[in-house]
């Protein structure tokens, strides 16, 4: 395991929910002392924390028959008073002040959305204050719906440009079977070069959880690619926080690789947040795919779609509509369409801003 400063805990409804389904407070409160021991030891914190519909579950009765929909909204609208109550409850006896910041999918995909996210969770954290995030869960129906908390933990730790990410689940890590088996073996380290792990893991998840361990892999894997450590540990040992900090935790590692900047990091996310389309030519292609990385110029574009505005990203394709990458526009399509095909014009996307899909 490696050092870590700035670092990304996304904390599971399972890990604070008891099997019965109750609250588990005694382990809320020792979650919160951990988070505490390591702020107070110089680590800048971003907790995501589920528990909303399992804290509203809990307090609020609906009938049996009523919509899921309507129960989740009602469930979660209800709950994540209770959820962000009890953490400010617990921090400030610690005389931690702390933040609420609900988001949905769209403040991802939506630049000026994304940037007033990122700048309040920046400010947040210069001020000593603890951000809280959870998704949105009242407005985000289906289609609008991040994958689970891993993934919002994930796209808020290549936001802030974390070095680490936690995921806080109710088992010690991704496990060779059934974690309940006692033949199945803890997967501690996942590199790069490594066969999939994700023949291992099975669709089942835990009574409360939402992506199960199929999700927390997917984005473990891509946040280590872009350079962050990821750990996957059991929220519920005593003392995670406490052995993550000693380099002692019975976890799953994945190694980071080779850290990407921040604006690629955010950029890699993107292929969900894409705004427009942009098709290249074999020349911009060769260019691009290259070992030295050019800018994309308006020359060696074929067509765009999509109206988008300076800052959006952009989905990058070749002649034969293969998906190449992601880039960050650099002026709207409004100019951009002016400039198709033209000579001695700004880049459309620069280098810094670009990210080219591995391919094979
Ligand atoms: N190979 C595996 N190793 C570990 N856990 C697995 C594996 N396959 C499936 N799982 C399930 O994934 C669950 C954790 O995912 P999930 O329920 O989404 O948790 P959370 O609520 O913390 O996000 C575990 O409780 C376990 O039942
Ligand atoms: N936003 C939801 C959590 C959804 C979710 O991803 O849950 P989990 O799989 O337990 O991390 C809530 O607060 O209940």
């Amino acid at each position: 395991m490696l050092d870590s400063k700035l670092l990304v805990i996304k904390i599971g409804s399972n890990v604070l929910t008891q099997e019965n389904g109750l609250p588990d407070l005694e382990r809320m409160e020792k979650l919160v002392e951990q988070i505490q021991f390591l702020i107070s030891h110089g680590k800048k914190v971003v907790l995501v924390s589920s528990g909303a519909v399992a804290f509203g579950r809990q307090a609020i009765p609906l009938p049996e028959k009523l919509n899921p929909v309507i129960k989740k909204q009602i469930w979660a609208s209800t709950g994540q008073i209770r959820l962000i109550n009890q953490y400010q409850n617990f921090f400030e006896t610690h005389n931690q002040p702390v933040a609420q910041i609900l988001v949905t999918k769209e403040d991802f995909r939506d630049r000026k959305h994304f940037l007033n996210m990122k700048n309040c969770v920046q400010a947040l954290l210069s001020q000593g204050i603890l951000p809280i995030i959870n998704e949105n869960d009242t407005v985000t129906i289906t289609e609008l719906m991040f994958t689970d908390n891993d993934e919002l933990a994930s796209l808020a730790a290549a936001m802030i440009n974390a070095d680490t990410m936690m995921l806080l689940t109710n088992v010690d890590g991704i496990f060779t079977g059934n974690p309940a088996d006692p033949s199945s073996e803890l997967i501690q380290k996942v590199a790069s070069k490594m066969p999939e792990v994700s023949k291992y893991i099975s669709a089942s998840k835990s009574s409360f959880g939402r992506g199960g361990m199929l999700t927390k892999y997917a984005m473990a894997k891509k946040s280590a690619d872009l350079g962050i450590q990821v750990i996957i540990a059991n929220g519920k040992r005593e003392n995670v926080l406490k052995e993550f900090a000693d380099k002692i935790l019975r976890c799953t590692w994945f190694e980071p690789q080779k850290a990407k900047h921040g604006a690629k990091k955010w950029l890699a996310h993107g292929e969900q947040y894409y705004v427009g389309e942009v098709t290249i030519n074999e020349g911009a292609k060769s260019s691009l795919t290259a070992e030295v990385i050019r800018s994309l110029l308006p020359i060696g574009i074929i067509k765009l779609e999509g109206e988008f505005s300076k800052g959006d990203i952009l989905l990058i394709r070749d002649e034969s509509e293969h998906k190449i990458g992601l880039g960050r526009a650099e002026y709207s399509s409004k100019v951009a369409n002016e400039r198709i095909g033209q000579k001695n014009q700004k880049a459309l996307i620069h280098y810094d801003y670009l990210y080219i899909f591995d391919h094979d």
